[in-house]
């Protein structure tokens, strides 16, 4: 077989296209919503390359109009977890032999696919499914799909580049075998981007993959499987099943050759399937791989010496997009007491323009939370607030589920930094502010990094040079992504790499080499040219 040390194409960002009045994009999108609503989709699992129908069908309503019906899905039961476990392991002697250059070539085309024509299939389906406005949809499910695609086969290639020296006589070389057994993929429901990017990246490196996608985003998972079918990917190298965590989670890590798992979801999830794999740990061929990204209680803090507009804006893109469902999203905010008066204006008058309705409706800045136990969580959490001595609801607090499962962007004073929404993480479009005496920066810091048991994101934002240098050393493991005069959210692959400590994950950094890493087994391999023929050594020669 003809043989080279191949280079792959290096990684760009996807630019972000506008979607403003009069773009092509626009129009291509809208024709693709209506298309998408015109027609209920029948979604099966894909095990093993096969269309899975059981006929138990499951109805997806988009979160912000629920009587309509975008199509169903077909669940599965502990036997297509099994079936989905056999074909990954039946897949993966073939996958693991082929060479790298035509895996990396099947997602080369997957990322080229999804940044053309797949890109106005994808953000419709995730704005229609998991409820985002076009912009949102943009930057996760087209462009951040596609980045960790090109930008993980950069990664492999640095991966295998990486060797040993070699001492005279000697060829050292260490090869990167995928895991001994099948990767499993469980992912959230709030990032398209990152469902697809948990199943590839093991796949990238060698591994076969179960995927299980979050119920309230199959409608997108669906899309993201045609994709990597039409990109060339081989039958059984990642299979996708519907069934219920806990019944898949039970057959999984009961299974001798589970190897790996690529977690991102809540921290109670995680800590708790977790806990199942240690107690289990006597079963396993191998010691499992365990990469989780979990929650966040990301924080905002402004000095005296800040822009208050600057401010402002963060808090409004930063609290609010997507409806706050970014595990990045700020959920707490510190505000020196000098300066809240000027702050809360600019927030309230952006609030005042902010609009609130479906997706299709590109007028709109936030749509609907993901479901109703999100919806029925939050609106318990905003009552509360309103009835509470040490709180006050300043802006929204509204909360309709009429229609859709709408949450108004809300804001609560708080006067107790430790307040219940200081700490917890809620998910939704709810911050909480603490105005603080300008005099107690520092014990403010202290309050910040103690308050939650999260490390996720945070920002600081100021003028003053010392005061930023002090924040970013003093809050070192508040935030595994941490920002200076910048919102929390919206890391990009092969810029900010992103990912948390503390409760908030392993902090493997998803789109990144570390990451990659994970998914393979190093076999170091010493040649000896000129092996030694007598097992004398020198110093034990007659003086
Ligand atoms: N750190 C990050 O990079 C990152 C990124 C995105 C989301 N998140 C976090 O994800 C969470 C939101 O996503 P979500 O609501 O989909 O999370 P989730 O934990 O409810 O669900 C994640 C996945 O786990 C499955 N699951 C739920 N309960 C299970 C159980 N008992 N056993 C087995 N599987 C189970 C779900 O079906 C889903 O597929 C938030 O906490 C957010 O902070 C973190
Ligand atoms: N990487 C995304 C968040 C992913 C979690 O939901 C961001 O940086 O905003």
């Amino acid at each position: 077989m003809p043989k080279g040390v191949f280079q792959v194409p290096p990684a760009k960002n996807e630019p972000v296209l506008s979607y403003a009045p009069g773009t092509p994009e626009r129009a291509e999108l809208k024709k693709q919503l209506k298309a998408y609503r015109s027609v209920e989709m029948d979604i099966p699992m894909i095990i093993g390359g096969e269309e899975i129908r059981t006929g138990k069908k499951v109805s997806i309503h988009p979160p912000h109009e629920i009587k309509h019906c975008l199509g169903h899905y077909h669940q599965g039961d502990e036997a297509h977890v099994h079936q989905a476990i056999d074909a990954a392991l039946k897949a993966r002697s073939k996958w693991a032999e082929m060479s790298w250059e035509h895996r990396a070539s099947i997602f080369l085309k997957a990322a080229d696919l999804l940044a053309g024509p797949y890109r106005q299939k994808i953000n419709a389906a995730t704005m229609l499914g998991q409820s985002k406005t076009a912009f949102q949809a943009e930057i996760d499910s087209a462009c951040e799909f596609a980045d960790f695609l090109r930008f993980n086969v950069q990664y492999m290639t640095q991966i295998y580049s990486d060797q040993p020296t070699s001492a005279k006589d000697i060829w050292n070389r260490v090869e990167y075998r995928p895991l001994e057994g099948f990767v499993f993929a469980l992912t959230p429901f709030n990032f398209t981007s990152i469902a697809g990017n948990l199943p590839s990246a093991p796949a990238m490196m060698g591994n076969t993959v179960v995927w299980k996608p979050s119920k309230t985003a199959v409608y997108s998972a669906h899309i993201i499987m045609e994709i990597f079918r039409e990109a060339g990917l081989p039958d059984g190298v990642i299979n996708l099943i519907f069934a219920s965590g806990p019944v898949v989670a039970r057959e999984v890590f009961d299974h001798p050759d589970f190897a790996g798992f690529h977690f991102t979801g809540s921290t109670e999830v995680f800590q708790s399937i977790w806990k199942t794999i240690g107690e289990n740990i006597h079963r396993y061929k191998t010691y499992p791989r365990i990469v989780g990204e979990t929650g966040g209680k990301d924080f905002i803090i402004a000095h005296k010496s800040c822009n208050a507009q600057e401010v402002a804006t963060a808090i409004v893109r930063g609290a609010f997009e997507y409806q706050g469902q970014k595990c990045s999203a700020a959920s707490r905010a510190y505000m020196p007491a000098s300066r809240w008066e000027e702050i809360n204006n600019e927030v309230q008058a952006q609030l005042a323009e902010l609009k609130m309705g479906p997706p299709e409706d590109f007028r709109n800045f936030m749509n609907a939370v993901i479901d109703e136990p999100s919806f029925d969580k939050l609106e318990s959490v905003i009552k509360e607030a309103e009835q509470h001595p040490e709180a006050k609801v300043i802006a929204g607090g509204g909360c309709d589920k009429s229609v859709g499962y709408f949450i108004e962007p809300t804001i609560i004073l708080t006067t107790n930094p430790h307040y219940r929404t200081m700490e917890e993480e809620l998910f939704g479009p709810v911050l909480t502010i603490y105005v603080y005496d300008d005099l107690k920066y520092d014990e403010t810091l202290d309050v910040l990094d103690k308050t939650s048991i999260y490390g996720l994101t945070g920002a600081v934002f100021a003028k003053d040079r010392y005061i930023i240098e002090k924040t970013a050393r003093r809050l070192v493991n508040a935030a595994g992504n941490f920002y200076i005069n910048d919102k929390p959210t919206g890391a990009v692959v092969g810029q900010q790499p992103f990912g948390g400590a503390r409760g908030s994950g392993t902090n493997d950094k998803a789109g990144s080499l570390l990451n990659m890493m994970r998914w393979v087994s190093p076999r170091t391999i010493k040649e000896n040219f000129v092996p030694p023929r007598d097992f004398n050594y020198p110093f034990m020669a007659e003086e």
